[in-house]
């Protein structure tokens, strides 16, 4: 059993605030990711949830137990590092075993374990070997599994995908996701790819910053957004924002002209709008925001159309592959599907 509690967390390195104030809490056999852009304290927090970076002031409780004065091997939390260090002078077997027999556990526990977690990976055939004959993705797993033999009650992964390649990352992505079924544990997984988020979690935790912007089910943050933030964090392509000023249900952008947008909620003369490229029709005249097409791109069961709007802004929707406007400077519009708009507050970007 494995509850996290974050509570109030700050970090400050040299003066310089890079948490600031983190509250978040884990529930038991969750596998949650932090997700952020780079230098946002992802791998901070997880450092710090280790035990190998101090906090600066805050609470962090392991099963309800303060873990201030708990040094990092006796938290039961194992973690797994982007440049997974290898022993390059010991074979698999011997790289596994090291963890556990720090733990001072007897030789047949240790091979107990290290067998086990060699099926779970499908590393058997591999254990006689030197990391330096192996793939990639095969020293991936060894360092996974690696973390495995310790039997941590929470697991800590920090872009454990980074170093391998595109078909290798959704192999080995796929694994930890098994892997968090088969030992039933707390997983925390870092990754600033928004796709691997979305794949793997039961629950995200969008960062920016050094503050959690929002946490929930992939589904919730994708269709539910609280801010601009995660609105064009989540999703690809991305959704685009549009400023526009508002008067009863009809919406204007400079120089593309007025939408009505039925179901618009209530408040805000300015606002912003969240329509991602699926929301978009592409139309020859009729109701719509005036744009001048600039390029698309063909990927096969669809096509994505960039266009500017008269205030400038670059706005991507998705059309179907065959016919589409070929000129630049092609006069389209952009039609809005009411109903899949997001609004957001004109200045604080808020949720509407
Ligand atoms: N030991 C340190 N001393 C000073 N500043 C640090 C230290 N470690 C991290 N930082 C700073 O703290 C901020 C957060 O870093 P962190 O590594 O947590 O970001 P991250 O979200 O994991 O980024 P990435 O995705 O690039 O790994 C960054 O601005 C970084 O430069």
């Amino acid at each position: 059993m494995a509850q996290l509690s974050l509570r109030d967390v700050r970090k400050n390195f040299k003066g310089t605030e890079v948490l600031r104030g983190i509250d978040l809490e884990i529930g038991d056999r969750e596998l949650v990711v932090f997700v952020g852009p780079s230098g946002c304290g992802k791998s901070t927090l997880l450092r710090m949830i280790a035990g190998l970076d101090d906090m600066t002031s805050g609470e962090f409780l392991l099963n309800g137990a303060s873990m201030r004065d708990v040094p990092p091997s006796r938290r039961g939390i194992a973690m797994v590092f982007q440049s997974y260090a290898l022993y390059p002078h010991m074979d698999v077997y011997e790289n596994m075993a090291f963890g556990a027999r720090l733990q001072g556990l007897d030789k047949d526990e240790v091979d107990r374990r290290i067998q086990e977690a060699a099926r779970m990976l499908r590393l058997e055939p591999l254990l006689k070997r030197k990391p330096r004959e192996l793939s990639g993705g095969q020293r991936q797993r060894v360092a996974i599994g690696r973390a495995l033999t310790r039997k941590p009650e929470v697991f800590l992964l920090d872009e454990p995908l980074s170093n391998l390649d595109a078909a290798l990352r959704s192999d080995v992505r796929l694994e930890i996701a098994k892997l968090h079924e088969d030992i039933g544990g707390t997983m925390i997984y870092v990754t600033h790819d928004q796709v691997e988020a979305m794949t793997l979690a039961d629950k995200i935790v969008v960062m920016n910053a050094g503050r959690i912007e929002q946490v929930g089910a992939p589904r919730e943050l994708y269709e539910r957004p609280a801010n601009t933030f995660v609105a064009t964090f989540i999703g690809s392509p991305r959704m685009t924002l549009i400023r526009a000023t508002r008067k009863g249900d009809a919406f204007a952008v400079a120089g593309s002209g007025a939408v009505e947008l039925p179901g618009a909620p209530a408040s805000g003369t300015e606002v912003t709008l969240g329509v991602r490229p699926d929301a978009f029709e592409i139309a020859q005249g009729g109701q719509g925001f005036g744009a001048e097409f600039v390029y698309s791109e063909y990927l096969g069961n669809d096509a994505y159309v960039y266009a500017r709007l008269g205030d400038g802004t670059l706005v991507s929707a998705r059309t179907d592959p065959a016919p589409r406007p070929e000129r630049p400077g092609e006069r389209i519009t952009l039609r809005p599907i009411a109903a899949a708009v997001h609004f957001f507050d004109g200045e604080s970007g808020q949720r509407l």
